[in-house]
């Protein structure tokens, strides 16, 4: 494995289009396309429980835990952008928009 490979974009990126290549596929072979076939509800509840597994990993202390859970967690956020019709270059445009703008900053704003 290079560098290259384990670069977090280029494996999101990856993974998305592994993710958008499975709509259609069966969901017998498929544990995405099972998700999908499922829509917004299923992918949605899929993600909210991953997340708290997540963040139980976090209180744990326990690294390898944590970067497995937080690994589910990116798979299913990207599933559940997928089947909602949502890129991560659309999150991404909303990321490089928040640039530099502090989150005290934001929220002061909306005040
Ligand atoms: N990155 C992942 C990935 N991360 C987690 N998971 C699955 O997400 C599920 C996590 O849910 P749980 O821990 O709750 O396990 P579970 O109880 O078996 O799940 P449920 O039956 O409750 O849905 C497990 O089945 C994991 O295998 C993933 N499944 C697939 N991928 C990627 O997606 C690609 C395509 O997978 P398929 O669509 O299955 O071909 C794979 O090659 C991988 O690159």
């Amino acid at each position: 494995m290079t560098n290259k490979d384990v670069e977090i974009g280029a494996v999101l990126t990856r993974l998305e289009e592994t993710v958008a290549a499975r709509r259609g596929a069966s969901a017998d072979a498929s544990y995405t396309a099972s998700l999908l076939a499922g829509g917004p509800q299923k992918c949605a509840k899929k993600f909210g429980e991953e997340a708290v597994e997540a963040a139980l990993a976090a209180v744990s202390g326990d690294k390898t835990h944590i970067s497995e859970e937080a690994a589910d967690v990116l798979y299913h956020l990207i599933v559940m952008l997928n089947v909602s019709g949502i890129t991560m270059d659309d999150v991404a445009r909303v990321l490089v928009r928040r640039e530099g703008v502090s989150g005290h900053q934001e929220k002061a704003s909306r005040q």
